[in-house]
């Protein structure tokens, strides 16, 4: 490779002007792309005309949309056989409609994976960790148990008192609901609709029972059991964690016995021995289905 030419003065401070302009401008559009203002092919639209816009790298863009994130954009683009730092602009024709295809609205109806499992098996650091990097869409449940100091209303939980609760059971409002260790929990219907209508992906992190109930209603939910990788590191799982007392913790234990014994109702059970390792098999199963 021949040595780079030289710029003067002007045509550096120009080409360092143009530069900061392209970036504003995919900024600017992958902002507008997270807001749902713009979708995919609304970009590749724009690309044809704007060449700032055709520089965007697909990952990027990927990554943006709603509900899709770094772990899903990777997946779909190793699918589709797209090179991890493919800019818009050196897609080919087959690979912008396998993309479009992808998002495109008139998509098949999304699954509807539930992920159940002993407490303190890690259910909620598994989607909680899905919900930040956007691997699925991830239902919020109400509850009618107290909020827990670093827990807010309408992100973990929507936290209901006993007439509210009541209320939504009476308006039908609940795809399932279950008891459980003194609290009332049930998933909001509607968001979970509007999701899969959407051809969303979504995760329900809910208990045994309440993963029954959704089988009844939904035969074609896929109902994945979380497992400890032993009995000795789910006991040391719920120490660390240390949000119980002795006592409750070990109510939880006996109660754990008794749920490690429901894993053959499940469609598949995977052990949480790593996060990202579980969420990459969510991922293969929700692409197997
Ligand atoms: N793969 C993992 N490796 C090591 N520790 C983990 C793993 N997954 C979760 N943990 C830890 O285990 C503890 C219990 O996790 P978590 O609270 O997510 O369980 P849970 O199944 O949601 O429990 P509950 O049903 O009681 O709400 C936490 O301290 C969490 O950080
Ligand atoms: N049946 C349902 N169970 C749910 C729902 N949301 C959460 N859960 C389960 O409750 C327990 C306790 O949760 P915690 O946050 O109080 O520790 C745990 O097993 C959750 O999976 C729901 O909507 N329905």
């Amino acid at each position: 490779m021949g040595a780079p030419p030289q710029l003067t003065a002007d045509q550096r401070s120009a080409a360092l002007a143009k530069a900061k302009e392209s970036r504003q401008i995919r900024s600017a559009a992958k902002n507008r792309v997270k807001s749902g203002e713009l979708s995919l092919s609304d970009i590749f639209m724009l690309a044809e005309k704007d060449s700032f816009i055709a520089k965007m790298r697909v990952f990027d863009l990927l990554a943006a949309l709603n509900g899709v994130g770094k772990i899903r954009a990777t997946a779909i683009m190793e699918r589709l056989n797209i090179s991890p730092t493919r800019r818009i602009q050196g897609l080919g024709k087959h690979q912008i409609s396998a993309l479009r295809n992808e998002f495109s609205p008139a998509k098949s109806r999304g699954k509807l994976i539930v992920l159940s499992g002993p407490g303190g098996v890690g259910k909620s650091t598994i989607a909680a960790y899905i919900r930040e990097h956007g691997t699925f869409w991830v239902s919020v449940s109400s509850t009618t148990r107290q909020p827990r100091k670093s827990e807010k209303n309408g992100v973990e939980y929507f936290f209901l008192t006993e007439e509210e609760f009541d209320q939504e059971i009476a308006k039908n409002h609940f795809l399932e609901w279950a008891h459980f260790a003194g609290a009332r929990y049930g998933t909001p219907r509607e968001p979970v609709e509007q999701g899969l209508l959407a051809g969303r992906n979504v995760l329900l992190e809910i208990d045994i029972e309440g993963a029954k109930q959704v089988k009844t209603q939904a035969p074609e939910a896929i109902l994945v059991f979380l497992e400890p990788p032993s009995w000795e590191e789910l006991v040391s799982r719920l120490e660390r964690r240390a949000t119980d007392s002795p006592q409750r913790r070990a109510e939880r234990l006996q109660l754990a016995q008794e749920e490690l014994a429901a894993a053959s109702f499940f469609d598949h059970r995977l052990i949480n021995d790593q996060v990202e390792s579980v969420v990459q098999k969510l991922l293969s199963l929700a692409s197997a289905h």
